[in-house]
């Protein structure tokens, strides 16, 4: 096992200012914020003796996306692919959604190492943010140097259209201004600073590359940019809801991403993230009712398209951004 201060690769980690954190106990008596980096260490450590793939790009796929890493479609791009069970995986969260499957896939995409997940952890599951993030802090120690979220989202924006693919430009933390946090707790600062700048958590060469690469594709028609935001959930949102935050700015909403992209850039990993409009958000009494089946069927059309894309993606990122 790597030794601690130094990540699984053993490379050197982020220099403790503290040899241990302060307990702070919550009513079911544990820990606040989750798994220690040791613990976390051990995890990385497992998944490294189950493959020998080192990825370098860590990929979430979105609800009814995941099913894009199933035969007949993104796992023949994939090479050399090992999948590992969630539930075999020491401190892992298990998947309860439906259009999640609950594994890791490591891989490689267009020759670049990657580790995906089939299927993520949502707050409306019952998991505390940290935990819904856990994963990402994984993939950090496990070499990942950059993260692509993909989500199923409803489109506020009275442009976007079903099947739409909106680049997050920034989010905004519904959730956040409530005090839920997944950094919330005592800070270790192996994996981050206590107070992370968040302005430019979407990177912006990432952005170009994406608009670049949908030219390349064809599909700029349906490429748009814009703003998300996640609540917490399981309900769709009521129609004052929804016209709120139409008033605020928001492009897209759905029930993930914003916290495992705060996660991310806690632990200075690159970010890219990206909607698919998979429904119109309702923002009039008469229209229809949003429904997880539209959601998982919208995912199932667009899926060879956004096989291409996140392809297309994990290469120009590995090319222009990823260190040797
Ligand atoms: O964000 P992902 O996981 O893509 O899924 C979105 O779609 C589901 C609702 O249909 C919710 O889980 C929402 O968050
Ligand atoms: N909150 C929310 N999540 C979604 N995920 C997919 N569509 C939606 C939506 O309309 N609202």
């Amino acid at each position: 096992m790597a030794p601690i201060n130094a990540d699984v690769n053993g490379r050197q980690a982020y220099v403790p200012v503290k040899e241990s954190l302060p307990e702070v106990e919550t009513e079911n008596g544990k820990s606040a914020n989750g798994y220690s980096y040791e613990t976390l260490l051990e995890t990385a450590n497992f998944l490294l003796s189950r493959t020998s793939i080192r990825p370098r790009i860590g990929v979430i796929c979105g609800s009814g996306m995941g099913s894009y890493w199933k035969e007949g479609s993104l796992a023949e791009s994939i090479e050399d692919a090992d999948c590992v069970p969630y539930e075999d995986i020491p401190n892992f969260p298990v998947s309860t959604v439906e259009g999640h499957h609950g594994k890791l896939v490591f891989g490689k995409l267009e020759g670049v190492p990657v580790v995906a997940m089939q299927g993520r952890f949502h707050y409306y599951e019952g998991y505390p943010l940290w935990k819904c993030c856990l994963p990402v802090r994984v993939m950090k120690l496990l070499g990942v140097e950059t993260l692509i979220a993909t989500n199923a989202a409803g489109g506020l924006n009275p442009s976007y259209k079903i099947g739409d693919i909106m680049i997050v430009r920034d989010h905004i933390n519904m959730m956040g201004f409530a005090g839920n946090n997944p950094l919330h707790g005592p800070n270790d600062e192996r994996f981050g600073p206590r107070f992370p700048p968040m302005n430019k958590a979407y990177k912006l060469e990432y952005r170009k590359i994406a608009k670049d690469v949908a030219k390349e594709l064809n599909i700029e028609n349906i490429v748009r940019e814009g703003v998300y935001t996640c609540l917490g959930g399981p309900n769709f949102e009521t129609v004052a809801e929804l016209n709120m935050l139409k008033m605020v700015g928001v492009d897209a909403v759905g029930m993930s991403t914003v916290h495992e992209v705060i996660t991310a850039r806690h632990c200075d990993m690159n970010v890219f993230a990206l909607s698919l409009i998979t429904n119109e958000c309702v923002t009039s009494y008469d229209d229809a009712e949003a429904n997880h089946e539209e959601v998982l069927d919208v995912g199932r059309m667009r899926q060879d398209i956004l096989k291409k894309f996140v392809s297309r993606l994990v290469h120009r990122f590995a090319k222009e951004t990823i260190s040797p």
